[in-house]
């Protein structure tokens, strides 16, 4: 008979050629605000990265943050609305964005992984001239004139350079960075980035090996409701089209079509309200989610 604690080591064991495969190799792991709230689930969600960094991977932290920002926008009088799964972005909007994202959300997850052991540093796209924004034009197609127009969305950005030095610094070092999807654009403006975008831009520009997305659902669902564990860019398109895939889920859908179009390898949307998500499909078989294919 198998005991608890050979069934647990053989579990580590498993953990042995994932390891090898991803020594020194750039993961990309973008922790959604969604995925976030619970103080249990965060600190395993530190662990995980502070396990990755201690195995020879190179983790790297982006955050969202969209609900906390909602929140406080509430508190503060302030309405808010999302078009195409962007938020609608005036001055007053940006400057909370910008507090909420870089100040207290990036700090806190800093604040986790340290507790683990390891040495996170917050960035934000601002820091060591790591991204510039152009303002995002977002094109829609109005359904019943068939006419295409542009959104204006304020001072949302898109990112227009990524400049890896500050990155490729400290995947030299011990530190882990946690980035917010925040960033400065060359007209002197600051921008707010969806922070799936930002982490699909950091994935392509460092040619990581893996794209997750940690959301508060089990990945794409179809239209009854059942996860899609495999979906092309073909079927991600079309879902799209037909409004399968909705909100928040369209620029996280998007942005996987770049990264696998721009050859990152697995790209993967997962439930981050599932314990130790992160460790689950990158060393183990037991992999989870919605895998993105070409
Ligand atoms: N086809 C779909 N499959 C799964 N989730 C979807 C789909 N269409 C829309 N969504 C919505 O997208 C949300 C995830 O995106 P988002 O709210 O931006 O989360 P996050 O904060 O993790 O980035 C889900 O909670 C769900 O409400
Ligand atoms: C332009 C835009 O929509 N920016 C997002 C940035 C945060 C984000 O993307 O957070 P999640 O990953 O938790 O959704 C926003 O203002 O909500």
């Amino acid at each position: 008979m198998t005991t608890t604690s050979e069934m647990q080591a053989s579990l580590l064991a498993e953990a042995l050629p994932f390891m090898q495969a991803y020594e020194h190799k750039t993961v990309v792991v973008k922790y959604g605000g969604h995925a976030m709230g619970d103080p249990s689930l965060g600190q395993a969600f530190a662990r995980d990265i502070a396990l990755l960094k201690q195995s020879g991977i190179n983790p790297i932290v982006v955050h969202g943050g969209g609900p906390q920002i909602g929140a406080m926008l509430k508190q503060m009088g302030i309405e808010s609305r999302f078009e195409g799964g962007l938020r609608v972005t005036d001055e007053a909007t940006v400057r909370i964005v910008e507090m909420v994202l870089a100040g207290s959300i990036n700090k806190e997850i800093v604040a986790l992984i340290n507790a683990e052991g390891e040495w996170a540093i917050g960035l934000c796209g601002k820091d060591g001239n790591m991204v510039f924004a152009r303002k995002a034009e977002k094109r829609v197609r109005d359904p019943d004139s068939n006419i295409e127009r542009v959104l204006d969305l304020g001072f949302v950005g898109e990112p227009a350079e990524v400049d890896r030095t500050l990155l490729d610094l400290l995947a030299r070092s011990e530190m882990i960075p946690v980035i917010a999807p925040v960033a400065p654009g060359r007209d002197g403006h600051t921008y707010n980035i969806n922070a799936d975008t930002f982490a699909g831009a950091i994935a392509g520009a460092l040619e990581a090996s893996r794209l997750l997305f940690l959301t508060d659902v089990p990945g794409v669902l179809d239209r009854n409701g059942e996860l899609i564990k495999e979906l092309s860019v073909t079927q991600a398109r079309a879902l799209i089209a037909d409004g399968t895939i909705s909100g928040g889920m369209i620029p996280k859908v998007e942005t996987c079509i770049e990264a696998i179009e721009r050859g990152v390898a697995g790209v993967v949307i997962l439930n981050g309200k599932t314990r130790h998500a992160v460790l689950l499909e990158l060393l183990t078989e037991h992999g989870a989610g919605t895998l993105i294919v070409p």
